[in-house]
């Protein structure tokens, strides 16, 4: 559990805090992405949670503890930290960069061996081809991989990533989010990410906290922000398109009704967006679900309104 309350950062000469009395909570073994536009303060809360950024206000709580209380060296040792440029030693092999924190938390040589092949295999990297290499020889997508190889390789509770798939490509970017989101699932981590772009928001955060001038404008699981946001600037910074991009968070047997329907049948984990794709690809009324069934446009519609049972639930925090 990661918790802020009241955290607030001032700049020396700063006009206004860059962060101001921000709460929010990460509940143990989820995530929460932190949008809002340039300058809303999302990096400076980021690094106050590893306190690369010293707070001027407030109390932070990781896993029960006083954070604040703590020194910051060791505090950092227990939480990963993934950023855009990735940050890896040039000289450095990626074994030598994923044993970082191992290193430095004093473990045994074969142990830290262990854990550098563990930790690639699990984020895709095939130690035999990948651990001699120094970061040259990788490209973007590689070395964004060992970016979170390294950050995992001390197997801290809580993961911080600043625009983890910033300098990749949209495809590789598209495969590395749900691949890392599986791993971070799997591996039961907390954590915060930022992130500029929306939809890796809504994909990698099972709640979405929107900063506005530094405040708290919206923070709320992302299918009931995408159906209700706060207000007006919450609203637009969703996009005109957000009744779009809440279909893909919900499930196609939402929309499901009996009968049958040619063609193929959509997968199980099918959302409405893939469910309303196929309708509008195949050109038909209907679409079979995969456990028998069918989605129509109409049901797809309904199912999809803001205000339909599927998006019902108390506004408000998670
Ligand atoms: N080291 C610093 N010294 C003084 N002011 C800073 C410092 N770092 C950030 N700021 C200011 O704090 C405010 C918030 O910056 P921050 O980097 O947290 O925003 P952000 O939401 O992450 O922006 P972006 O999306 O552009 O990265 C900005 O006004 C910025 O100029």
């Amino acid at each position: 559990m990661i918790e802020l309350r009241g955290l607030t950062k001032r700049w020396p000469g700063a006009d206004r805090a860059a962060v101001d009395e921000v709460t929010l909570s990460v509940p143990e073994g989820t995530s929460c992405a932190l949008i809002g536009p340039s300058g809303s303060g999302k990096t400076t809360t980021l690094r106050m949670v590893n306190r690369l950024v010293e707070p001027s206000g407030g109390s932070l709580r990781i896993a029960g503890e006083d954070a604040l209380k703590q020194d910051p060296v060791r505090l950092r040792r227990g939480i990963g930290y993934v950023i855009q440029e990735v940050g890896l030693f040039p000289h450095r092999s990626v074994a030598e960069n994923v044993a970082t924190v191992p290193r430095l938390l004093g473990w045994a040589d074969a142990r830290i061996k262990a854990r550098v092949e563990e930790v690639l295999t699990l984020t895709g990297l095939d130690p035999a081809r990948f651990a001699a290499r120094r970061p040259h020889q990788l490209s973007g997508g590689e070395r964004q991989r060992v970016g979170v190889a390294r950050a995992l390789a001390g197997d801290p509770p809580v993961l911080l990533m600043d625009e983890p798939f910033g300098a990749v490509d949209p495809v590789v970017r598209g495969r590395l989010q749900e691949e890392v989101l599986r791993l971070l699932k799997t591996l039961r981590k907390t954590v915060l990410v930022v992130t500029h772009d929306l939809e890796e928001a809504v994909r990698l955060g099972d709640a979405v906290a929107v900063l506005r001038d530094g405040r708290m404008a919206q923070h709320a699981p992302a299918a009931e922000m995408l159906a209700r946001p706060a207000d007006g600037f919450v609203a637009e910074f969703l996009g005109s398109d957000r009744a779009l991009k809440r279909l893909a968070l919900l499930p196609a047997v939402a929309a499901r009704r009996e009968g049958r329907a040619e063609g193929e049948a959509l997968p199980p984990g099918a959302s409405l967006r893939d469910a309303l794709a196929a309708l509008l690809a195949r050109g038909t009324k209907a679409v079979p679900l995969a456990d028998g069934g069918v989605a129509t446009l109409d049901a797809v519609a309904e199912a999809g309104a803001p205000m339909s049972a599927a998006a019902a639930g108390p506004a408000g925090s998670p």
